[in-house]
């Protein structure tokens, strides 16, 4: 080990502190850095025998690190994201490597690469998967950049990776905001999981009356088959936790769901890219009517729903088993979305973003770690070209099985006054995306007839417009 750290973090915060011990773990002299010192002291104080030196100003912190530094920036991202870089600044030199693993937005991320490459220092956005636990013992990691600056520091990010197959999750994935990108998506995805699987949940417990204890078993169940995830496999065990009384927790978690951001920005983006991401829409939408929480008491008591079904157990059962399957057909076109919104992302670009690559490094380590990865990665061998997974022959196998299942699931709810938006949202998407033709043709002749916009014939070429009025 050298004499002086060698690489440093800055932010003591649940993942910079995790990431701090997982690369110290790893043989590396690690400099410490935050803003309160109070957090500093902390890890020192839990972690006294590991190979880690704090400082308490920004400039000790640098100066301390052996050149070329690498500085991993792990803080709330936006605004003081710049002013950290703008602390540095002050102190590193060319050739020195900073790493932004926070979420940061990638517009952010691809401005402050052309800031600091500028000065001759290398920036490199990092998408960070796995919470606390996969910060401290292996995340997937999302880096992009310039390539020169990935090889100064692939090693360490080598070295504190998850590991699948003796392959680690993570992998360069293009210049400046790529990496930031690839994280936002990751996060649509996890934001339209979590939604499609709270809803299936909250369908089983409300109209088939399924317990908590019953809903973990069963969630456990699915959890060994084709739905396999990390994230199946924690909403089973929150069903089963229970406090002090035995009464299960989750019964008494306020439902107002909060975000950070990332969700949203997806979303913006897919707009912005006119690309159709409802699924993640609905799913960052539900959070936000989930905040309504003071009106939604209001109108519950004011705006009326249809009967509750009264079901057979037979029915229970078989419906239980739909519900398997919608929840794995909404997961398959979540992905399609997602991934169609990143080929389109890259393309605009030109980060040329290898989408196996990608589906591999999300395998281990990360919250949307699923079994699922490895069939994207079967599809994109295949056929690395291919416009949307929903039409990879595996997909479509299970599409043309499971969309009665499906339809029932979403049918079922609506006539029970369950709301599902998002698995709403997966059929629609899905009977548009199968659609020979759809309305828009009346939409092209409104927009005519209000705003003489033009249109096209289905029956011959060139540019029309009608008097539609007169
Ligand atoms: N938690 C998670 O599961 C994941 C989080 N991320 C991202 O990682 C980043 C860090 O998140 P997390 O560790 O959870 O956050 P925490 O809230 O646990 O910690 C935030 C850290 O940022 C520091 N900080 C905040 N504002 C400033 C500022 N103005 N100047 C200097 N330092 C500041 C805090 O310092 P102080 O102690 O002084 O307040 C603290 O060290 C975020 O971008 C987050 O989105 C990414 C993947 C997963
Ligand atoms: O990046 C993450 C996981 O991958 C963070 O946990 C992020 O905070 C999750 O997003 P949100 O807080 O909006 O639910």
């Amino acid at each position: 080990m050298s004499e002086q750290p060698n690489i440093g973090v800055i932010g003591m915060g649940v993942m910079g502190s995790n990431l701090a011990l997982n690369i110290a773990s790893k043989e590396y002299y690690v400099a410490i850095y935050n803003r309160s010192k109070s957090r500093t002291d902390k890890i020192i104080a839990n972690n006294c025998n590991k190979n880690i030196l704090p400082s308490y100003s920004i400039e000790d912190f640098v100066l301390s690190l052996v050149k070329p530094r690498i500085i991993f920036i792990m803080i709330t991202s936006g605004i003081y994201v710049d002013n950290v870089i703008k602390e540095l600044s002050a102190y590193i030199s060319p050739g020195d490597v900073l790493i932004d693993g926070g979420n940061s937005f990638y517009k952010d991320t691809m401005r402050r690469s052309l800031a600091l490459l500028k000065k001759g220092i290398d920036f490199m956005g990092l998408g960070i998967s796995g919470g606390e636990s996969g910060a401290l013992y292996g995340p997937s990691l999302m880096p992009g950049g310039e390539f020169h600056a990935y090889k100064k520091v692939q090693k360490v990010l080598t070295n504190i990776a998850a590991c699948i197959d003796n392959e680690p999750c993570v992998t360069y994935l293009g210049p400046n905001g790529a990496g930031h990108y690839v994280k936002m998506v990751h996060n649509g995805i996890e934001y339209g999981e979590m939604q499609i699987i709270s809803e299936i949940y909250f369908l089983l417990k409300n109209v088939f009356h399924v317990t908590y204890d019953n809903l973990g078993e069963i969630f456990h169940h699915w959890n060994q088959g084709e739905l396999n995830s990390y994230l199946l496999e924690i909403t089973s065990r929150i069903f089963l936790k229970k406090d002090m009384d035995n009464c299960n927790i989750v019964d008494y978690v306020l439902d107002i769901a909060d975000s950070k951001g990332t969700g949203s920005w997806m979303v913006q983006d897919a707009c912005n890219l006119q690309v159709a991401s409802n699924i993640i829409a609905e799913s960052v939408f539900s959070r936000y009517v989930s905040m309504l929480k003071e009106q939604r008491l209001t109108a519950s008591n004011i705006l009326s729903g249809p009967e509750k079904q009264k079901i057979s157990p037979e029915l229970r059962l078989l419906y239980i088993e739909k519900a398997r399957k919608a929840l794995y057909l909404g997961k398959i076109i979540l992905y399609a979305q997602a991934f169609h919104q990143l080929a389109i992302a890259s393309n605009k670009y030109n980060w040329n973003l290898n989408f196996k690559k990608i589906a591999k490094i999300f395998r281990a380590g990360c919250i949307i770690r699923s079994k699922f990865l490895q069939r994207i990665i079967d599809i994109y061998s295949q056929n690395p070209d291919i416009n949307n997974l929903m039409l990879a022959p595996y997909c479509t196998t299970i599409i043309n099985n499971y969309q009665n299942m499906l339809r029932e699931i979403v049918i079922f709810g609506i006539k029970n006054g369950i709301a599902m938006p998002a698995l709403s949202a997966v059929i629609s998407y899905y009977d548009s995306y199968r659609s020979k033709v759809l309305p828009a043709n009346l939409i092209q002749a409104q927009r005519d007839c209000f705003g003489a916009h033009t249109y096209a014939r289905s029956d011959r070429p060139g540019v029309f417009h009608t008097c539609w009025l007169k």
